[in-house]
Formats: structure tokens, sequence, C-alpha cells
């Protein structure tokens, strides 16, 4: 059995990941962290270096700024993490790469397998389309999301780029802009509304014909099982920074 601190437990997905716990004997989760320290089926702290219980992973749904102190925390206790917040700024990005020499640290804007399928099927049509067809990315989300673009159109934005040798430039919507669209630009736009679990549109425009390679999540259920598969995987590896990819190659 896998014992698992929830770091961000009070939250919509913390909550999911708890519920999807408790129904497998696979996983318990021991403790939770949340800076709401409301009670639940296990006891909660309000910090990492707090936590009392035994564990072998801590799984994070919280907020971008909460994410270098648990890092932190986690180097201390010598604790793999698995990191689905979204939102990192670059300066907690090299918190967590930093920390990956010493943890294993697995980190995906997105636990669904298929939008790890999709990123795929994006850098295929990338290759094959880029000199003709513009792209472009739509996300749609819940009116409760913090961040803007979401992590998984940033998330597919670098793959193309990836496979394109960074040749496209990034265009956040285009309230801005006062000029013609230029060939080497990827326009990222967000909207937000109701309660949208999470939806990725990729449409590759061409002339008189559009491609659009789609994700919709129909449910949390899908980020929390794929958290879990992440726990379950990232307690087996050596200190270093691992993605949604590694889990997929492994089978
Ligand atoms: N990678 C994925 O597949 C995936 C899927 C869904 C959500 N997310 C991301 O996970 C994060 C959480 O999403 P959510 O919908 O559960 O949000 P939420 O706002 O419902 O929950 C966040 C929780 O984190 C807690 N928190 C905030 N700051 C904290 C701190 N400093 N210390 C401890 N706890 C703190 C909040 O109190 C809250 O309970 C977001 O960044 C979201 O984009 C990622
Ligand atoms: O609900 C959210 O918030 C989600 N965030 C992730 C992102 O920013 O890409 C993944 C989907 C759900």
């Amino acid at each position: 059995m896998i014992r698992i601190i929830i770091h961000g437990c009070n939250g919509k997905m913390g909550k999911v990941v708890a519920k999807l716990a408790a129904e497998s004997y696979d996983f318990k989760i021991v403790a939770g962290v949340d800076k709401n320290i409301s009670p639940l089926d296990f006891p909660v702290y309000s910090d990492l270096k707090d936590v009392k219980e035994e564990a072998d992973v801590v799984i994070d749904f919280s907020y971008h700024e909460a994410v270098p102190n648990l890092v932190k925390a986690a180097l201390k206790k010598k604790l793999p993490v698995v990191i689905a917040t979204t939102g990192l700024s670059e300066e907690e990005l090299k918190v967590i790469g930093e920390a990956s020499k010493e943890i294993p640290i697995f980190k995906s804007a997105n636990m669904s397998l298929g939008v790890n399928i999709l990123i795929n099927l994006v850098k295929e049509a990338a290759k094959i389309l880029q000199q003709d067809f513009d792209i472009e990315i739509i996300e749609k989300h819940h009116n409760m999301k913090k961040d803007a673009p979401s992590g998984t159109a940033l998330m597919i934005a670098d793959s193309i780029n990836q496979v394109l040798n960074d040749k496209k430039e990034y265009v956040y919507g285009r309230h801005t802009k006062t000029e013609q669209r230029k060939p080497n630009e990827l326009g990222i736009h967000a909207v937000r509304g109701g309660t949208i679990v999470g939806e990725h549109q990729v449409i590759f425009a061409g002339h008189d014909e559009v491609i659009t390679i789609s994700h919709s999540a129909q449910s949390r259920e899908i980020f929390g099982y794929g958290a879990l598969q992440a726990a379950k995987f990232i307690i087996n590896q050596k200190p270093g920074l691992y993605t949604m990819e590694d889990l997929v190659k492994k089978g």
C-alpha cells in the first residue's frame, strides 16, 4: 500500500484524489496539507514540514506560490513528489529543478492520458503542416481557475516548439495586436466560464481547410487517477525530473 500526503487536500482536486485513494486497496492517504486546515478523514496540517505521519510520496494540487515551500520540505524529508499545480513561475520551476537532483519529482500540467496522446498527435501534425498552416491553441476552463493560459496549453505549445526548433513566438490573445498575423506566431487563447472541467483545441488553419485536434476532460477523476498512477511510478525512481511521457513509456 502506497502512503500518500495530499498537498492542497481541501481543494477541488485534493478531494478527488482522496476519494479515489479511499476506493482503492493500493493507496492510503496518511495526511493532508492545506492553508485551509478544515478537518478531513486524515490529519490536516498547514505545512508539510509539520506532518508527523510516515509517507512514501506527496501529491500536490495547490497553488503555484506554495510549491517552493512544499519542495523544500519534501527535500528535507527525502520524499518523492508529484506536482500537478500549474501557473509556476520561472523562479518556482528553478526550485523544482534543483530539488530534483536529490529527490524524484514528477511534474505534469495535465495528468490525463488523453492529453498526453493529443500532444503526440499534435507534434506529428506540426512537423508535417509547419510550412503552410497557422497554429492556434484555445483552452476553456471553469470560472474558479486562477491561472491563464492553462498549464496544458503552455505544455502543448512547448511541445510544438520542441519539434519546430523553437521557431514559434507565442501570442497570448490578440487584443493588443493591430497588425496581420505572422507565420511564426502561435496564438494561445483562454476562455473561463461555469463548470467546464478542461477543453483544449489545437487548430491547424491552412488555405481553405482546417484541422482541429482536441481533448475534452469530462471529469476531474481523470486527473486524480493519473496523479495516483504517477505516485506509484515516482516512488521507484532515482532522483530526477519525470513527466507523463516517462510514465506512458514504462507502460
Ligand atoms: N496537472 C493536472 O492534471 C491538473 C488538473 C487539475 C488542476 N490542476 C492544477 O492544480 C491546482 C489546484 O487546482 P484545484 O482546482 O484543486 O484548485 P483549488 O483552488 O480548488 O484547490 C487548491 C487548494 O490548495 C490550497 N492552498 C493554496 N495555497 C496553499 C498553500 N500556500 N499551502 C497549502 N495549501 C494551499 C487551497 O487552500 C485549496 O484548498 C491548480 O494549479 C490547477 O491548475 C492540475
Ligand atoms: O482545473 C484546472 O485548473 C486544470 N488545470 C490544468 C491546466 O492548467 O492545464 C489541467 C486541467 C484542469
